[in-house]
This record gives C-alpha cells, sequence and structure tokens, in this order.
C-alpha cells in the first residue's frame, strides 16, 4: 500500500446472524453445519482508498450500513470477508459508552482510554489538562461516569478523541451533539485536525456540514457505495435517491450513478441534476446581467452586479399553493444566496393544471471572484415534497471588483470604518 493512502478496503463484506431463539446460538455452535441463523448482509463488497489527509462524509439513509463501515475501520467490528489496511492511530467516536468503564471516574477514564490509545502515561499525563478543560465538566471529572448525564458523557468521550493526537478521526456525526458553545468548540477542533492533516471520517445526516467540512463524500445505499466523489455531487444524489424513495421509485446499486474513485475528481460538477414529483414543472431558467443580456455559453458577471433570474413555471396537476424559490451556491455546493416568492411576499394561491407562470427574482451577487452555480426548485409549501428542483441549473463566474479590492470572505457586504486617534490613559499599577 502506498505512503499516502491512509485506509483501504478491499472487497469488504459484513453478514450478521440474526437468531430466532438465543439458544439458536448454542446449538450451531455444538452441532456445526446445522444454522439455525437468519444472514443478513449488512455491507456487501466495499471498495474504499482514503488517502491521507482526506476528510470524508459518509452519506446514506437510516440502516444503509455507515456505522457498520465506520465500526469495521475503526477495529470494533470485523468484516465477514474482506481486507481492511489502516495506516495510522485511530481515534473514533462511534458508540456512546465504547471504551469506557462506567466504575472509573472520568479522570481514570482518560487514562485508561489513553493507555488503548496506544498513548504512554507520560503522554496522557501531559494531555490531561487539555482533555479536561475542553470537556469542561468540572468536579465531574472525579466521579465514576456511570453519574453523567448523556451530554457529559459525549463531552468527555470527544475531548479523548480529539486530543490524543490521532492520525485518523472516526466521528458519528450524531454523538457530537451538546450545547451549542460545546458544538462550536468540537467544530472549530474538528477543523483543525482536519487542516494539520489528519484523516478525518465523518458520518452526518447534515448535507450542509459535510459540503462545508469534507474534501470528498461516500454514499452508502443498502450495505454497497452507491456513489462516491466531491461532496456537492454525492449530496445531489443522495437528495435525489432520498426524493425517489418518498415517491416509492426504489433505486438499486444496479440503476445507480457512474461510481467515481474518490478524490479523482475535484472539479465542479456542472451536469444538472433533476428531482421533484413533477406536478409542476420549472421551464426555460434565464439569467439576465444589469444590461438585460441573456448570459452565453460561458456565463461571466461582474462582482456585485445586478442580475434578473427569470423561471416559466408550468402546472400539470392541480397545487393548492405554490412556493418557488433558488439558491446561488459556491463550488462546494453552500447555499450563499437565495430567497423564495414567499418570503418575498407574493405568495401564489391555487394553481390548475395547464396554467403557466413567469417568476422574476432581481437581486446582487456581492460574492468573492470564482464559480458559482444555481439551484431553482418549487414546492406546493414548506413540508410538501418539492414538485421540481434543479440543482446546477446554470454555472457561472464572478468577475474581481474594478476597484481592485480583494474579498476574503464569501461575501462582501458594504461596510463602514471609521479610525480616530484616541488618548491613551495611563494604567495605574
Ligand atoms: N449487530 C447487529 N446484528 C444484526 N444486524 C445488525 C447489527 N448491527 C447492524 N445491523 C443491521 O445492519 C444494517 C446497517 O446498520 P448500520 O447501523 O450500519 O446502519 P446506519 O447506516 O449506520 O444507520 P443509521 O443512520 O440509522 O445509524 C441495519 O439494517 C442494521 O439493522
Amino acid at each position: 500500500m502506498g505512503e499516502e493512502i491512509a485506509i483501504s478496503l478491499k472487497n469488504i463484506s459484513k453478514c450478521f446472524k440474526c437468531y430466532i431463539h438465543p439458544v439458536d446460538r448454542l446449538k450451531e455452535k455444538f452441532l456445526p453445519g446445522s444454522s439455525r441463523a437468519n444472514e443478513f448482509w449488512a455491507l456487501r463488497d466495499i471498495n474504499l482508498e482514503i488517502p491521507k489527509g482526506e476528510t470524508v462524509g459518509i452519506v446514506g439513509k437510516n440502516g444503509s450500513g455507515k456505522s457498520t463501515l465506520l465500526q469495521i475501520i475503526a477495529g470494533i467490528l470485523t468484516p465477514t470477508t474482506g481486507e481492511v489496511i489502516v495506516n495510522g492511530r485511530v481515534s473514533a467516536l462511534l458508540e456512546l459508552g465504547s471504551g469506557f468503564n462506567p466504575e472509573f471516574t472520568g479522570r481514570q477514564n482518560i487514562f485508561f482510554n489513553g493507555r488503548l490509545l496506544g498513548l504512554s502515561q507520560k503522554e496522557i499525563e501531559d494531555r490531561f489538562e487539555a482533555i479536561a478543560s475542553f470537556a469542561d465538566i468540572g468536579d465531574f471529572i472525579d466521579q465514576p461516569v456511570k453519574t453523567y448525564s448523556s451530554g457529559m458523557f459525549v463531552r468527555l468521550a470527544f475531548a479523548v478523541a480529539v486530543n490524543v493526537d490521532p492520525e485518523i478521526l472516526i466521528v458519528d456525526e450524531a454523538l457530537a451533539v451538546g450545547d451549542i458553545v460545546f458544538q462550536h468548540r468540537c467544530m472549530r477542533r474538528m477543523r483543525s485536525l482536519m487542516d494539520s492533516g489528519v484523516t478525518t471520517l465523518f458520518v452526518s445526516h447534515d448535507s450542509g456540514a459535510v459540503k462545508t467540512l469534507c474534501n470528498s463524500a461516500v454514499m452508502i445505499h443498502q450495505g454497497k457505495i452507491y456513489f462516491s466523489g466531491i461532496p456537492n455531487a454525492v449530496i445531489i444524489n443522495y437528495m435525489k435517491l432520498v426524493t425517489e424513495t418518498e415517491l416509492g421509485i426504489e433505486s438499486t446499486k444496479e440503476n445507480s450513478p457512474k461510481k467515481q474513485q474518490i478524490n479523482q475528481q475535484k472539479l465542479v460538477t456542472t451536469q444538472p441534476a433533476r428531482r421533484g414529483n413533477r406536478k409542476a414543472l420549472i421551464k426555460n431558467v434565464r439569467l439576465l446581467n444589469q444590461l438585460g443580456e441573456e448570459l452565453t455559453e460561458t456565463p461571466t458577471l461582474g462582482f456585485n452586479e445586478q442580475v434578473t433570474l427569470i423561471l416559466e413555471l408550468h402546472i400539470y396537476e392541480e397545487l393548492q399553493a405554490c412556493i418557488v424559490g433558488f439558491f446561488i451556491c459556491d463550488k462546494n455546493g453552500n447555499e450563499l444566496i437565495g430567497s423564495n416568492t414567499f418570503e418575498e411576499n407574493h405568495p401564489i394561491g391555487k394553481l390548475e393544471p395547464g396554467e403557466q407562470l413567469k417568476i422574476e427574482f432581481k437581486f446582487h451577487l456581492p460574492l468573492r471572484p470564482g464559480s458559482y452555480s444555481l439551484t431553482v426548485a418549487g414546492a406546493e409549501n414548506y413540508t410538501a415534497m418539492t414538485f421540481d428542483w434543479i440543482d446546477n441549473a446554470m454555472v457561472f463566474q464572478v468577475l474581481p471588483p474594478d476597484t481592485g479590492k480583494r474579498i476574503h470572505a464569501l461575501v462582501d457586504m458594504p461596510i463602514s470604518v471609521q479610525v480616530s486617534p484616541q488618548k491613551l490613559t495611563a494604567i495605574r499599577k
């Protein structure tokens, strides 16, 4: 295996045996060949290589096999077939309570866990203060962890996981809970670990977090890799699958999109991707520049230029109401600008089949120079399934400001600055 590969999975499958009666497990042990178990394949033929330093988001519906996959990588579960090669020290936050002894205090568990992770007594002593202050659970550090609330438990587990100099960090986002201050602390710490080159895998149901944090993503479906590649493309396919499931169109591996080798394609996905129940369709999407000219094949817009987005809505089935909106997304799919007819005080009432609407949005693009995409979508109301959702309906470039001003943030809003001399007051000792 090359030096640069942190994790390599070859033909990994995992079969769980489910026994109807616990005694059947014993019978099978003593009477080999007479299996009484129902077999359930949670993972099938997983092949994946994760380069060192990569941050990989794992997405998929409940029960698709995400946790099983991470547990195999973390060495908590043994695969039924295949080979796992992990190159580096793994720190995992997967199952609440795994690796913690309920009778030990928080302090004792920090040492216990540190040793499990391969640190020496001295190394743990050196890190103890950092772990305790990250967990921030006060005097509870000297109480047995069986007395902890689940929030305190997660704080301690997370504090240990991120402060033991992991080379590979595996986190189930569902566990990274806590109050908002702790969540921010976790996110900052995870970002700094990622920036320092720690290979990170995390399961997330938050598509925004996957797009913001990850360099690549893997979508698991029915125990198989359904799609892998740049986060935005994976999320688009995931959302498509979720919609298809809601509509009762079940996707299988056979009709899955072409699998990409992870980390090979870092370009913006420019192919439009469409989903929805098609009760109405958004047609003829046009973006006009401030002169009213339609954008050409390689659309380019000036910094902060005013644009007009024009959509045509064709109704095919009766709609009780209708909300149509848009997003301007950066190359990672983060939604930077967006609104809809409802929020802009243009509620649309009942619509009949055969009706057509023309909808216009006017807005500015105060965006950092770069490449952006347009998403347009519509639904009957906020809780209904979208009737039409088109990601990458258009991709365009924004040019730097003529003034030469450098834009450091994602968006640039008008800001006023005042600088005035201040009389210094002497500091008395
Ligand atoms: N120990 C086990 N014995 C039997 N079946 C199991 C076991 N662990 C997991 N499974 C099954 O394997 C499948 C995959 O489970 P897994 O927990 O990996 O899914 P997941 O994608 O992480 O789901 P979620 O998003 O709900 O956490 C599920 O159908 C689950 O019921």
